[in-house]
Parts: C-alpha cells; structure tokens; sequence
C-alpha cells in the first residue's frame, strides 16, 4: 500500500490516508462487486474493492435467515465465467450459494478491504477523479481512495426499512426485522406478527409455523402469489421461456390462469391480488411475486393467520385497520429493504434520491464521469451478472488502449499503486 500522506492523531490515535488507485474502486462486496471485479480481472484492470463487513456477500452470510434457499433456479443465478457446481441443486442452500460466492472470489483472487465504510464520495472536476473517503468499522481510521472510475455495489438491500407504526416503540415483547431473524425456534409456542408478504414475510411466517409458533402475517394492501413450479418446471424459466414468443401480458395472464389451477382462489384468505399482472408489476414497479415455497398450504390449513392493516401497537397487542385486536408476544418485521447510495453519494445527476439510477433498465449501469451501478435493476442475480459484464468491457475497453498508448510513449512511467494485480 503506497501511502501520499498519513497523519497521526496523536489525541485520538487514529490514522488518516491518502491512497491513489490504478483502477476503479468497487463498493461492495456481494455478488455484483465480486462478478465486476471477476470481469475487470478477465480484462486485465486491476482495481480495488471496499466492503463495510468483515466478510464477501455480508447480506447473504450476516443478515439473512437459516433456511433460505436460492428461489430462482441456479442457472439464474450463478455469476459471470463460473457456473455452479454439477452437483448442487436446483435451488441451491444459502450455505452452498456462500461457498460458491467464496470458490468465486478465490478463483479471481479478489480480495476486499474489509471492514471499511464508504462514508462519501464526489467527483472532484478540477482533477476528474474521485474521492472516495471510508472510515474503519473496527477502528476510527479514515482512508482517501483517489480514482478514475466507481463502481456502486452496495445493493438494494443496504438498509432495513424499519416502518413507523404508531405505538410500534411502546410494545413491551421481542421486535425483530427479517435481516436480524436466523430461525423459528426462538420463538416457539409464541404468537408472532409478521409485518409484510413479499417473499421475506411469507418464507418467515412458514419457518415460524415449522417451529410450532402461531404467526399472524399482515397484508395490508395486495400481492402476487405463484407456485414456484408450473407443470414441474420452475415457474420464472417458463415466464422467461413465453416471453420469448409471447407479449408479456399474456404471459401474465397465462401464469395467472396456470397459478388459479394450482393454488385455486387466494383472495377468500384475505390475499388480495393487485390489478397489474405478476411481470408487468415486477417491470414497472420492481416488486418481486411471492414464488410459494409451503405458506399457502399453511394458511389454508389456518396455521397462519393472514391479517389486515395495522392501526397501532399497544404494550402487549396490536390494533388492526378493520378494529380487531391480537394479543402477541413478539413482531417481525417483514418490511423490505432500500439502498443506502443517498447517504454516501455526493451526485445527483445519474442516481435519484431513492437511491437507485434514474435511466431505466437496460440505461442505468453507465453515468458520466467515470461512474457505474451493479446490482440496482430489481432484477436480481441475473441482472447484476449483466451489469458487471458491460461495466467491466465498458472500463476495460479504455483500459487497453490507454495502456497500449502508454507503453508505447514510456516504458519507464510506472506509477505505483495497491490495486490488485
Ligand atoms: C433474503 C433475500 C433473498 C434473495 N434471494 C434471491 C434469489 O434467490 N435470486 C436472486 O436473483 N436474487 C435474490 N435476492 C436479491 C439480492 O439482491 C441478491 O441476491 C444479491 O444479494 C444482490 O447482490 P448485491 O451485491 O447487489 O447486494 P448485496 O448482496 O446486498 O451486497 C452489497 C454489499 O455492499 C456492502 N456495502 C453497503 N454499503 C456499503 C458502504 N457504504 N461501504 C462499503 N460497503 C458497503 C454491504 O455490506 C454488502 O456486502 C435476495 C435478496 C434477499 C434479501
Ligand atoms: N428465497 C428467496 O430467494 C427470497 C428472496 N427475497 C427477495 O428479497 C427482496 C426483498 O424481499 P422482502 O424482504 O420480502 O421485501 P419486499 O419489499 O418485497 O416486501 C415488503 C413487504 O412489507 C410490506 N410493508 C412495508 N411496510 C409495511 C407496513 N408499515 N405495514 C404493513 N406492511 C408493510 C409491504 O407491503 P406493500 O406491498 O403494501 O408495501 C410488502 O408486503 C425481494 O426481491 C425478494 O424477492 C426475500 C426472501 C426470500
Ligand atoms: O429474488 C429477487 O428479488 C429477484 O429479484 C429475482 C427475480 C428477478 N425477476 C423475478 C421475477 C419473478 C420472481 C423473482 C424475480
């Protein structure tokens, strides 16, 4: 590590450093920073990758519950240039997709500095660099990385959405959101509230029931149910297979009428279906169909308790929107994520306020100035595969003829630099 300058503290002990990067920064490491940093390696760019925690892929090995599985076949979800392993699954195990994430950033030799956290980053005209300022978790030490090019992959799972729920603080038993839940039996003999029913809210409130506690899960407005397989083959593989002849209408109206043969009518449990079809809603809106997995034989069966609304939360119950009242022991919340670029990102030409590109898919990987996005298309593993294919060929491209106009003016400039070669 070349170090421009390095301060000392000498009151707080705490160091400050100035690093020039000979590549691009990536920030996160997850699967859509760990598949660009395996492409630019592909190309040859050396760069540099920050990730906040002290692991890759922190959302899949620190925040995520027990018995979640991959909920796409694995062909969609395997990274660029390596493909899962023959023998694993067809839903791989979150154990078996973390090996394959941790054989992947072996295999491209990419390794992280952990536990340092971008704390901001602007694009300073003068120079046309970036300044990408990170501060340590572990201690209070500041690092300055200077580069041409960033690459965003801090994911749209950054941060939980916690709701505001009047009296939600007031409630006196265990409150939980999904990110912190690992498994069911903690709660056991328990009456829980689970707040949402995207796919979080609905694989937790069956983990809750397989645990023997009584979920209760809240629907407050209305959401797409499909089995996981139509006619034994995976539900998302035939979408992607009528879209290739079909207008994706009717390929929504067809799983729609394929799902009414399999799950028969929902609604009666309180599932109320939205207007717009499951794809239509996922392109124009981002939100993900529940792709069933065992919740819908639960709640038919009256294991789980689909309720409305919630109105307010009192010390031991909560009060619905229809003026019912349950008594419960403890809340987990179902209730989503969001991405957490506004809070370290000084720009607001190519990333919106919500934290995700303004240019709608397939335009928002690319933004001036040297910046790029992995990871933020609602269009999971898949999507941020493509991403980091075209970032990497994007950056690469610039890469090569600057290095070969290089070599030929100079073969004595080197300029030093911790990127990993
Ligand atoms: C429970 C769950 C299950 C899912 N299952 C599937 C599935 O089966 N198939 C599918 O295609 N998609 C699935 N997804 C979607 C999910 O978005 C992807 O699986 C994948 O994790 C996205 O990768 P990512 O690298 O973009 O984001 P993440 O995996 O969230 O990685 C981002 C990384 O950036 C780091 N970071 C964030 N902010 C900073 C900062 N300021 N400084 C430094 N580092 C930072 C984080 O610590 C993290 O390690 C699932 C999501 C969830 C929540
Ligand atoms: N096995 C797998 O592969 C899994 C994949 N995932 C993926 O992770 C991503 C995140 O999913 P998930 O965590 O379910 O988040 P989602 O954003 O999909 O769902 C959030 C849910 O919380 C509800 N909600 C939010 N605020 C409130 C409130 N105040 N009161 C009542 N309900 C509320 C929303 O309702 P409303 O719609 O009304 O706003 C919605 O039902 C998705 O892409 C999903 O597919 C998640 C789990 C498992
Ligand atoms: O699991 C997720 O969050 C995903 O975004 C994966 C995904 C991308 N497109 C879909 C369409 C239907 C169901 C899941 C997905």
């Amino acid at each position: 590590m070349e170090n421009l300058f390095r301060l000392v503290d000498h009151e707080d002990f705490f160091t400050k450093r100035c690093i020039w990067v000979n590549g691009p920064v990536i920030v996160g490491a997850g699967p859509s920073g760990l598949a660009t940093a395996a492409c630019l390696r592909d190309e040859g760019v050396p760069f540099v990758v920050l990730e906040r925690a002290d692991c890759i892929a922190s959302l899949w090995q620190r925040r995520t519950y027990d018995r979640l599985k991959l909920h796409l076949p694995k062909q969609f979800c395997q990274l660029p240039k390596l493909p899962f392993p023959e023998d694993f699954p067809e839903y791989p195990s979150k154990k078996q997709f973390i090996d394959y994430l941790e054989t992947y950033a072996m295999k491209f030799e990419i390794n992280p500095q952990f536990n340092e956290c971008v704390q901001s980053a602007r694009y300073d005209e003068t120079s046309g660099l970036w300044r990408v300022k990170t501060v340590s978790s572990t201690s209070r030490n500041e690092v300055e990385y200077i580069c041409r090019w960033l690459v965003v992959a801090t994911g749209e799972n950054a941060e939980c959405v916690m709701p505001d729920i009047e009296g939600l603080s007031e409630f006196k038993g265990d409150v939980v959101h999904a990110c912190d839940y690992k498994s069911g039996e903690s709660f056991k003999g328990k009456k829980v509230l689970v707040v949402g029913c995207g796919n979080s809210g609905m694989e937790l409130s069956l983990d809750l029931c397989n645990h023997h506690a009584s979920p209760s899960m809240v629907v407050r407005s209305s959401v797409h149910v499909l089995p996981r397989e139509i006619l034994g083959l995976s539900t998302f593989e035939l979408a992607v297979l009528m879209l290739k002849w079909l207008p994706l209408w009717l390929v929504d109206k067809l799983l729609l009428i394929f799902t009414w043969f399999i799950l028969g009518n929902i609604e009666k449990y309180g599932i109320k279906r939205p207007s717009k079809g499951p794809l239509e809603l996922k392109n124009t809106m981002g939100k993900t169909p529940v792709l069933d997995i065992g919740t819908l034989e639960k709640i038919r069966s009256g294991y789980i308790n689909v309720v409305p609304g919630i109105k307010s939360f009192n010390d031991r119950d909560v009060e619905l929107v229809n003026g019912e009242k349950l008594d419960i022991d403890a809340v987990v919340l179902a209730t989503g994520y969001r991405s957490n670029v506004p809070s370290w990102l000084q720009e607001g030409e190519f990333f919106s306020k919500n934290g995700y590109p303004k240019m709608p898919f397939p335009h928002g990987w690319k933004g001036n100035t040297g910046l790029y996005a992995v990871g933020f298309t609602k269009r999971g593993l898949s999507g941020a595969s493509s991403d980091a294919v075209q970032i990497a060929q994007d950056i690469g491209k610039v890469w090569k003829q600057e290095t070969k106009q290089k070599k030929q003016r100079t073969t004595a400039c080197h300029r030093r630099c911790i990127s990993q070669f």
